[in-house]
């Protein structure tokens, strides 16, 4: 399997390279040259797998032969022994058409933790053959953030820089990144929004010499690998609700369009989605451009569920590429008017296409409290803020009760407690792996929104790549 840049300027990549990249030369996201296609038969093989049992079929043919197929279910075996629950991502059944698909059952309680505990162990391996230091930067919201750091602290030859924004993410997520102190840990707050980290992360790639010096890498979405990992529960949970007999429709709270991506990808390969349902906050960019074709960006507002508080959604471009035809010139225009604009018009045919699977929700902060107590009181279920904005999300695409609709549970309710008191009046509690976050000190640098003080900061404590 060969990977290209959705801006058709950069050399593709083999899997091996394409995970230790991250970022694209020309300013792209890198994604498969063509989609595996899983037929119904071979679909209908994956019953009663388990979860690293159907990892491994459903990400052998993006993996290609940079892993031997036993190294890939040794890597999967060693990621997901770590999850508290036997079925890794369980599905939980709602009422007769709804179900909750958990993926907080990680070591920080989210879902990053399936595609990041895997990504730790690729770089570890990857680089274990290789004379080079790896520095990771990073961007969070406050989930990414944790998960990356717990997967590869204390790991030889990567260090990491994670930038987060001052003051806008739970004081666990908080604590989950900053009481890590292992001394290839760098947390660094900055004085700005998770759109301003995302964009010193996206200028330090495209700052070639700097770039260069320090072998940078991505933990965040635009890591092909994460996403790779993604597609695998929406394989393994549709399989279990009667794929490929049957099709299954997605509500995924959405924020970078990275696991909805991850859901688009599957459908692709041929697994039967109904419908991919983007369910937004009132941070609704990805809802204003699915509905209206306004792909525009405004302010960020601060909502209880911080982790879908981004405008500018990295991923969106993987899907504006198919839309495109896959022409990478016609979507590196596309992409350099919009850069410079901070607005992208959709053309109604692409709007159209699109329609074809996904649908899309605003759920502001009434809805998003009404879905936390509903699911109390009706399922007795204590679900956190983004999950309760993919059920409300999925209540209001009313699908019918034919279709099956598996609302993606993205974070344990412990992480966001204080808001999920003041919905429900339950207040969560932290599960013990967390351990004592509230008794660990706490390291972190604060620093200005700027590209120089970011890059002065990691240049002082960075290995150069050899
Ligand atoms: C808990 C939670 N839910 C949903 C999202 C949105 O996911 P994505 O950015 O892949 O769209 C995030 C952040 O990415 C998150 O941390
Ligand atoms: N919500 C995310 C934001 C970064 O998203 P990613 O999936 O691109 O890493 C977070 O929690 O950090």
């Amino acid at each position: 399997m060969r990977y290209i840049s959705t801006r058709g300027a950069a050399p593709a990549l083999d899997f091996e390279n394409v995970t230790l990249t991250g970022l694209a030369a020309d300013g792209g996201l890198y994604v498969p040259e063509s989609w595996p296609h899983f037929s119904a038969e071979a679909i209908r093989k994956l019953a009663g797998l388990s979860y690293v049992d159907t990892a491994v079929e459903v990400m052998a043919p993006f993996v290609g032969d940079s892993l031997t197929r036993e190294e890939l279910r040794s890597l999967c075996t060693a990621a997901y022994g770590r999850f508290d629950h036997e079925a890794v991502t369980p599905l939980v059944q709602l009422d007769p058409t709804n179900w909750l698909l958990e993926l907080f059952h990680g070591p920080t309680l989210a879902f990053k933790d399936v595609a990041l505990q895997l990504l730790g162990l690729l770089f570890e391996r990857f680089l274990s053959t290789r004379d080079t230091h790896l520095t990771v930067v990073g961007a969070t919201s406050g989930d990414t953030g944790s998960a990356a750091i717990d997967a590869l602290a204390g790991r030889a030859k990567v260090d990491i820089f994670m930038l987060h924004p001052l003051g806008r993410v739970s004081d666990v997520q908080r604590r989950q990144m900053t009481t890590v102190l292992a001394p290839n840990v760098h947390n660094i707050a900055i004085e700005g929004s998770f759109d301003d980290a995302q964009a010193l992360v996206k200028a330090m790639f495209a700052d070639q010499g700097f770039a260069g010096r320090f072998r940078l890498s991505a933990v965040n979405s635009i890591n092909w690998a994460r996403l790779m990992a993604q597609i695998v529960y929406y394989f393994y949970a549709a399989v279990r609700l009667g794929a490929p007999d049957r099709s299954i429709a997605f509500s995924v709270p959405t924020g970078n369009f990275g696991d909805v991506f991850a859901g688009y990808a599957a459908a692709r390969m041929g697994l039967p989605v109904a419908k991919l349902i983007v369910a937004t906050n009132v941070n609704d960019i990805l809802h204003r451009a699915l509905s209206a074709g306004d792909y525009s960006v405004g302010t960020v507002t601060p909502t209880a569920a911080p982790s879908m508080d981004i405008q500018v959604s990295s991923n969106f471009e993987r899907l504006l590429f198919d839309l495109h035809a896959r022409d990478g010139k016609a979507l590196a225009a596309t992409m350099a008017g919009f850069e410079a604009s901070k607005t992208l018009a959709i053309p109604q045919a692409m709007r159209a296409q699109a329609a074809d699977l996904f649908t899309s929700a605003r759920i502001d902060a009434d809805g998003m409290a009404l879905a936390m107590r509903r699911a109390a009181e009706k399922s007795g279920q204590i679900i956190d803020p983004h999950t309760a904005i993919g059920l409300a999300a999925a209540h209001r695409a009313d699908l019918g009760r034919d279709v099956p609709v598996v609302t993606l549970a993205t974070a344990h309710a412990a992480k966001f407690r204080d808001a999920v008191e003041r919905a429900t009046g339950n207040r969560p509690h932290l599960p013990a792996r967390v351990g004592n976050l509230f008794e660990r000190e706490e390291r972190y640098a604060t620093l200005p929104a700027t590209l120089d003080a970011i890059q002065g900061y990691i240049a002082e404590r960075a290995t150069p790549a050899r």
